[in-house]
């Protein structure tokens, strides 16, 4: 109730409060009927299997307790006519603007502290165009800072949260989890930041600061966490990402950018970097004894590129393993790949058997592994982290005959996530980029849908902008 305070109808109901599947009586609260709600009796409602699978947490996505139902029938009990709130400011609008002005009255109806208006740019909906969206931000808490947002990078997980690719999208959403920007304000409890600093914002707004994950600053693994955009914040509220000029984050969750950086350049590190630096640490490619060893990175895009130039930093032998002819000659004369593989060509990719210690899969779209893991030597291992909308193909049998390990990694800690910017400040590695402005957003992204980047956009929302 201190979150939402306009959810005052106690409503009694059968939940799944774990995975144990078992549903009991749950009595929760339910929002007031706002201008645009009916409130309805149930009277009957269908069990659909999505019911098992959410209850039964198959998707890793379920958010406990959860009250399932989605086949409805009833009977209206109230609308806008007996609805407390009264009707929207007489604005002549069309039907956008009256959607986003219900939307905004909403979200201050529920944190009454957001009192900050941002424009920025969001998907309304799954047909996936981007259009201009002002909306509510907090107020700058005691251990907040206020960014103005300078650049946004354009990762690939923004294409699936706009198509609704995974199922989970809330919009309107706000993408941009690759910001670089200027603090403007900070808190009265924040001692590491100050006006005028150079700081950045990766995929992560809160975490619940207190398990084991948040102990050892993998916040991304916090089982509360909150992402920078389509999440939910400590205060209820959904988070939008970059694609906006200010950003109010907590102290916890910003990263300092190093004065040897550009900011453009720098921010796609936020998430494509962190999310190879992480896993490549993590199984030791890092380390002054992986030197020489051999890596193979699936993909030459946004994460791909980053991944090669972390494992030329490193000393490693670098392959990339692309479905793009055309990506090899500025793979090997500008990224210093030391081998390039068609992944559809089979006579290359069967001259490579058994040849890698490390595989790094970034591939955006569904595809088998079963020919990739056959690349690495046995007991050779293969980090996912890329993350296609339907399930990869996963033969058993070149993992049982070359004992190889498959696993994933989703993007990085935040103390993990500094070293890698401090590490990329001494090494002076970037990304390479194309800046778009902000009325090509839709361009950028259809090219980005169509392999066509080398190798990350990036949005100058208020690069060019005094303070
Ligand atoms: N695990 C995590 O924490 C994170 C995961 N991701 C996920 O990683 C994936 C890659 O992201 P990002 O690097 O930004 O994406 P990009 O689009 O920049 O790169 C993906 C690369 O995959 C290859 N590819 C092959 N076939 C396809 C296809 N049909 N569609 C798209 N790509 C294809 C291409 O490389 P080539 O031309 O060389 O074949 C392409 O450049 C996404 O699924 C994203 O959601 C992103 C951030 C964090
Ligand atoms: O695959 C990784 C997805 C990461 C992600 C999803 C949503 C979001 O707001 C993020 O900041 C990161």
């Amino acid at each position: 109730m201190e979150v939402t305070p306009n959810h005052t109808q106690t409503v009694s109901g059968w939940a799944a409060m774990d995975e144990s599947g078992k549903i009991v009586p749950f009595v929760f609260k339910r929002r007031e009927n706002g201008v645009d709600d009916v409130t309805i009796k149930v009277k009957y409602c269908g069990m659909c299997h999505t019911d098992l699978h959410f209850i039964h947490n198959d998707w890793g996505i379920t958010m406990y307790p959860v009250v399932p139902g989605h086949e409805i029938t009833g009977v209206v009990t109230k609308h806008l006519c007996q609805s407390p709130a009264t009707s929207l400011p007489e604005v002549p609008q069309h039907a956008l603007h009256k959607l986003i002005n219900v939307w905004t009255t909403l979200v201050m109806e529920v944190t009454p502290n957001h009192t900050q208006t941002v424009s920025g740019w969001a998907a309304m909906d799954e047909s996936g165009k981007i259009v201009p969206f002002v909306f509510k931000r907090r107020e700058n808490g005691v251990d907040d800072v206020t960014i103005k947002v300078k650049y946004c990078g354009m990762c690939h997980t923004d294409l699936h949260f706009i198509h609704n690719d995974w199922g989970i999208t809330m919009y309107p959403v706000v993408p941009g989890h690759e910001i670089t920007g200027v603090v403007t304000k900070v808190g009265t409890n924040v001692a590491g930041f100050k006006v005028g600093d150079r700081v950045g914002v990766g995929c992560i707004a809160a975490s619940c600061l207190d398990c084991e994950h948040c102990r050892r600053s993998e916040e991304n693994y916090c089982d509360k966490v909150a992402l920078t955009y389509n999440g939910i914040f400590w205060d209820g509220s959904i988070t939008y990402g970059g694609y906006s000029g200010m950003l109010v984050a907590h102290k916890r969750f910003v990263v300092r950018i190093p004065d040897t950086l550009p900011l453009d350049a720098a921010a796609p590190l936020l998430c494509a970097g962190i999310t190879v630096y992480s896993p490549m640490k993590q199984h030791g490619m890092l380390q002054a004894d992986a030197a020489g060893r051999r890596l193979g990175v699936v993909g030459l895009g946004g994460l791909g590129h980053v991944a090669v130039k972390f494992g030329k930093a490193f000393g490693l032998h670098v392959t990339v393993i692309s479905t793009s002819p055309a990506k090899e000659r500025e793979a090997r004369e500008n990224l210093k790949a030391d081998n390039f593989v068609v992944s559809t060509d089979q006579k290359q990719m069967q001259a490579m058997t058994r040849s890698l210690d490390y595989i790094i899969d970034t591939v955006a779209a569904t595809h088998s592994l079963g020919p990739i893991l056959e690349l690495l030597k046995v007991n050779g291992k293969l980090v996912l982290v890329g993350a296609p909308e339907k399930p990869v193909e996963l033969p058993s049998f070149p993992l049982i005959f070359g004992k190889r390990t498959v696993s994933g990694s989703m993007t990085g800690g935040m103390k993990e996530t500094q070293e890698m910017m401090d590490i990329c400040g001494e090494h002076n590695i970037t990304c390479d980029i194309e800046i778009v402005s902000t009325d090509r957003i839709n361009d950028a992204l259809a090219r980005l849908a169509r392999n066509d980047v080398r190798y990350r956009f990036v949005i100058n929302v208020g690069g060019d902008s005094k303070l």
